[in-house]
């Protein structure tokens, strides 16, 4: 008989959360080999398929609304296609098996599996297109707006956390399409925190007090950002978005994905209608937020994750495990 509920009861996303935990262990383990290989897609087809592997043997009836894209161009975690034993509660799925592909490939910091999931029919169903972003941590919430300027941002979420302009970090990816809002950081007086890839690291960053990240701007993958939103609201912070189509064949994607108005503003509760609803990632590479996974002896393997859960649970660990 096939059991399908939704997994707004606390222990029904616990266990889920620590089920999915154990899909982001094994994607990471299974990158690891190609860590500085050169090889982006191997790397990529690696973590996909012990991805795809470890969520077949969960109790649910999961769906990918997020993935490696449409069912023509990806054999594995395409979008639509449905995961876990058909037992269980229904949930949209959005993953990145390794968020940082080029930095993983190069053998440098910030690669790391990340999932997202939600109740069935609440998560954004983003094309992989460029959308712009803006996200702050729990204490700055309400005080951001897309369609303002980063300096009025600035002045807005200052005021929020009870500092000064200047005494703000805003972190950007390192993009000549930002040089304007990099320009507008150091003439408020702030600072900005630049980095290669990996914008959803930058988005939690903002929320966690020990990054001492104040704001990530920037525009980047609308995948990431679906899943960074995810992330910060488990974590209590705010996110806001504008999809970006770059043609008129990114601008009819997003018609044809139900998404009537394409560049409207999306809040975290557009792109997250339900609460009920959790964030993990384990380290690839060393990163900010995350160690990589370590080869010790005997073939054990160590890894390093983050589970945040939202609703009535709403808090975050870090956990260290050895496999
Ligand atoms: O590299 P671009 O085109 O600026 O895209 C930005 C996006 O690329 C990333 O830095 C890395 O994405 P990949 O994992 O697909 O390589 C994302 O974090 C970010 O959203």
């Amino acid at each position: 008989m096939l059991i399908r509920t939704s997994i707004s009861s606390k222990e029904c996303v616990q266990t889920l959360a620590i089920d999915f935990l154990a899909v982001a262990q094994r994607a990471a383990i299974a990158s690891y080999p190609w860590i500085g290989k050169g090889d982006k897609n191997a790397a990529d087809g690696a973590g996909t398929e012990a991805m795809r592997n470890q969520m077949s043997l969960i109790d649910m009836n999961g769906r990918i609304v997020i993935g490696e894209g449409e069912m023509d161009e990806a054999p594995m975690l395409y979008i639509g296609e449905e995961l876990g034993t058909g037992n269980g509660p229904e949930v949209d799925i959005a993953v990145d098996p390794v968020e940082g592909t080029s930095l993983m490939a190069k053998g440098q910091d910030n690669s790391l599996v990340v999932i997202a999931a939600a109740t069935k029919g609440s998560l954004l169903h983003a094309p992989d297109m460029y959308m712009k972003k803006v996200a702050v941590g729990p204490k700055a919430k309400g005080a951001i707006n897309i369609d303002a300027s980063l300096t009025e941002n600035m002045k807005s979420v200052a005021k929020a956390l009870g500092k000064d302009v200047t005494e703000l970090t805003v972190m950007i990816q390192d993009r000549p399409r930002h040089h304007d809002l990099i320009q507008q950081v150091f003439a408020a007086g702030a600072r900005v925190k630049l980095f290669s890839d990996g914008d959803v690291t930058g988005a939690i960053a903002t929320a966690i007090e020990e990054m001492d990240i104040d704001i990530l701007v920037g525009t980047g993958g609308a995948p990431e950002g679906v899943i960074a939103a995810v992330a910060l609201k488990c974590l209590g912070g705010d996110f806001q978005a504008k999809l970006v189509p770059q043609n008129q064949e990114e601008f009819d994607r997003c018609l044809q994905m139900g998404l009537t108005d394409p560049e409207k503003v999306l809040t975290i509760d557009g792109i997250v209608k339900s609460d009920d609803c959790f964030f993990v990632a384990t380290g690839i590479t060393d990163g900010a937020l995350l160690k990589g996974v370590r080869k010790k002896e005997a073939g054990v393997m160590l890894t390093h994750s983050f589970i945040a859960i939202g609703g009535s649970i709403k808090n975050f660990q870090f956990i260290e495990a050895r496999h």
